[in-house]
This record gives C-alpha cells, structure tokens and sequence, in this order.
C-alpha cells in the first residue's frame, strides 16, 4: 500500500501568475499523491498585480492544460488563510488525510502564520526544495515544536518565480497554455515585451 494512499495534497498559490515551476510541482504532486487540490488565493504578506477573477483563471488554465483526473482547482478552498481553508477542507473531505504544500521559502515563515499551530494541526506539511532555499535546521525545528508533521519531497523543479515575470518579462516562465490568456487580457506587461 503507498504512504499517502487516500492523501489530498492542497497547494495553494498566489499564482501571479503561474509559472512552470507551478506546472512542475503540481506534477510532482501528481506523481506521489493520489489526489491534487489546488486553488489560488490572497496572501496576506503581498500586494498582487493581477486581481484574483484573473489569476484563478490563469490557474484553471494550467489546471486543464495538466489534464489529469487526480487534479483539481477546488477555488472554494480560497482565502488568504491557512487556517480558513484547513477548516474549510477538513469539512469538505473529513475522511481523508491533508497535506498542506508548501516550497521551501516558506518553511521560515509558517511559524507566523496566523493560527500557526491550528495549522500544523489540521494537516501535514510537505515541503518541496526550491532552488536559492535552502532548509535550515532551526526552520524545521520551529516547525517541529508547533506540532508539525513534516514531509521533505523529493522533487527538482525549475527555478522560476512570478515575482522575476512580474518585474521583467520572462516569456520562457510561462507554461505555454496560458498565452491565450495573458495575451486576451494584457497581462503583466507581456503582450508588449519582445
Ligand atoms: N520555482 C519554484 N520552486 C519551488 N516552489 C515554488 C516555485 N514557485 C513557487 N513555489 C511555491 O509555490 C507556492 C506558491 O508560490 P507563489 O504563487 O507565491 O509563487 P512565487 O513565485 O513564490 O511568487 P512571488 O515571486 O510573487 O513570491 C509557494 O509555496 C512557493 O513556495
Ligand atoms: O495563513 C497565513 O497566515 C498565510 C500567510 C501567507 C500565505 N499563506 C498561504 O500560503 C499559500 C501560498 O501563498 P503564496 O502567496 O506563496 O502563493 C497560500 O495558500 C496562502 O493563502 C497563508
């Protein structure tokens, strides 16, 4: 029997806008958890560029262009909110086992989080390595003493951030599917850069 049969992995993202290293962690996701829950969200600690309506667009897009059954955007699960949306999914599948994803950049900042250690309650954690962030000891201890179960997976995904596209244009970011519509609604500057 695999370790996380009847496991929902959840990965909420800002998704401003998805890039491939989103693309390559949803699948990496796929390859290790029968099910897939993603939705993208608010974050509390950003000022965004494109409003949510787009960004969940733009997520859905990448969410269909992935084509596989085990993946789903589940928007309902939406908020800024850790907490909110373990509450809200602990409802939706009171049968099944969570794991909250997470890269590696934000291992140091999930002790702050609101309701940090509801958070680590309600869920699993897995951390995936993101490149330039490295896991420190004292990240995983802090998040050990709040009661945190923690999964590293094992996983290489591209170094891509939406900040870097957001800042300069980085076409070669992009996961293809979503030229339509970073191009139908203008977005981020890229209908324009070379
Ligand atoms: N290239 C990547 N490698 C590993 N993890 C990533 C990568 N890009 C995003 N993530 C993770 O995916 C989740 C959603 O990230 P988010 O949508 O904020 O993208 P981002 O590139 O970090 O955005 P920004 O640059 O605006 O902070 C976070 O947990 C983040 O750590
Ligand atoms: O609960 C919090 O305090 C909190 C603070 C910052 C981020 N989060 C969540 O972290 C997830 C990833 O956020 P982001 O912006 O890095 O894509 C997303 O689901 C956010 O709602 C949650």
């Amino acid at each position: 029997m695999s370790k996380h049969q009847g496991t929902i992995a959840l990965f909420g993202t800002s998704a401003d806008p998805p890039t491939c290293g989103h693309q390559a962690l949803l699948e990496g996701l796929l390859a290790m958890f029968p099910k897939v829950a993603t939705w993208a969200s608010d974050n509390p600690m950003k000022r965004h560029c494109a409003p949510l309506e787009n960004r969940k667009a733009l997520l859905a897009t990448l969410v269909k262009a992935i084509a596989n059954p085990q993946l789903e955007l589940v928007q309902e699960l939406s908020s800024p909110w850790a907490i909110t949306t373990l509450k809200l999914a602990n409802t939706r599948w009171p049968s099944n086992e969570l794991v909250f994803v997470v890269g590696s950049d934000l291992a140091g900042q999930i002790p702050h989080w609101k309701d940090a250690r509801a958070v680590l309650q309600l869920a699993r954690l897995a951390i995936a390595p993101r490149q330039g962030w490295p896991l420190q000891l004292q990240q995983l201890e802090a998040l050990e003493c709040l009661g945190g179960r923690i999964e590293l997976l094992p996983m290489q995904i591209p170094a891509t951030s939406s900040s870097e596209v957001r800042s300069q244009p980085k076409p070669a970011q992009i996961p293809a599917a979503l030229w339509p519509l970073v191009l139908e609604h203008n977005l981020y500057g890229l209908a324009t850069s070379p």
